[in-house]
């Protein structure tokens, strides 16, 4: 039972086990876990159903003002499952139409404002644990415990053809490389909240531990942190 709740903000590069790790923090705390990707996903999913142009500023505040998210929780699979409006879409944004417009639409300064403000909403009570891109520098500059998160760049392109593989037999390594390659240069080189790391987050590199072992280390970070949480 968690009795001195934190939060805990966790960023990296694609695919390097962010919200996993997440999950797994969240469960063992009973904190509630937000994935902030899934909140850029599912605004890009209604971009691309509604064909807001992405240079019309107009446009973009119109869709917004239309887009209604939320996390409601699933008991089957004891998770979050995103809602677009009134849409379950936890599936639908994983699919490669829109990893591949995403980071496009993630770096439009509306998008983010829209995003955070929502982000920072969620944090009010703390216990929660929130991955994304900018959630030690900018959603929660003052997070109990930061975490930059990384791996061997094959490694990581592996994992993520190995998840996608599962519900589409056709996908190549070619094409998961590209993305992910794609989607860290716009994230790392946008002007709006780019990808970097806090200057005091700890650096967690998980190329070569299995997910039990990345779980342990962190709990201990956790338990420096937030000395009267009970995490046995
Ligand atoms: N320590 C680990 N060992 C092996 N596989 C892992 C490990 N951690 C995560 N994975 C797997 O790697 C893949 C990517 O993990 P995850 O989706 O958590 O990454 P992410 O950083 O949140 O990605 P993205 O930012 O692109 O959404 C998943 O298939 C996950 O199961
Ligand atoms: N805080 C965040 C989180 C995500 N993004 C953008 O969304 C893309 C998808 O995120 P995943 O975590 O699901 O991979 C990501 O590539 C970023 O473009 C963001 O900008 N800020």
């Amino acid at each position: 039972m968690a009795t001195n709740k934190i939060i805990i903000a966790i960023d990296g590069f694609s695919s390097c086990g962010k919200s996993t790790l997440a999950k797994q923090l969240a469960a063992k705390l009973g904190y509630a876990f937000i994935d902030s990707g899934a909140m850029y996903r599912a605004i890009t999913l209604y971009f691309i159903r509604n064909n807001v142009s992405l240079q019309d500023h107009s446009q973009i505040l119109d869709a917004l003002s239309n887009i209604h998210l939320s996390f409601v929780f699933n008991e089957k699979s004891q998770q979050s499952d995103i809602y677009l409006n009134d849409e379950d879409v936890a599936h639908l944004i994983r699919e490669m139409t829109v990893a591949e417009k995403v980071s496009e639409v993630a770096a439009i300064r509306e998008v983010r404002s829209f995003a955070v403000a929502q982000q920072k909403r969620m944090g009010k009570k703390k216990g929660i644990v929130m991955d994304g891109r900018d959630i030690g520098t900018v959603v929660f500059p003052d997070a109990e415990l930061k975490i930059f998160m990384t791996a061997d760049p094959e490694v990581r392109v592996k994992r993520r053809f190995q998840e996608l593989y599962v519900t589409n037999p056709h996908i190549t390594l070619d094409e998961v490389r590209h993305n992910l390659e794609m989607r860290d240069y716009i994230d790392s080189n946008r002007e709006e909240s780019p990808l970097r790391r806090a200057e005091d987050a700890v650096l967690l590199d998980n190329s070569t531990l299995t997910r039990e072992e990345q779980l342990a280390k962190v709990l201990d970070w956790v338990k420096e942190r937030a000395q009267t949480v009970d995490v046995s």
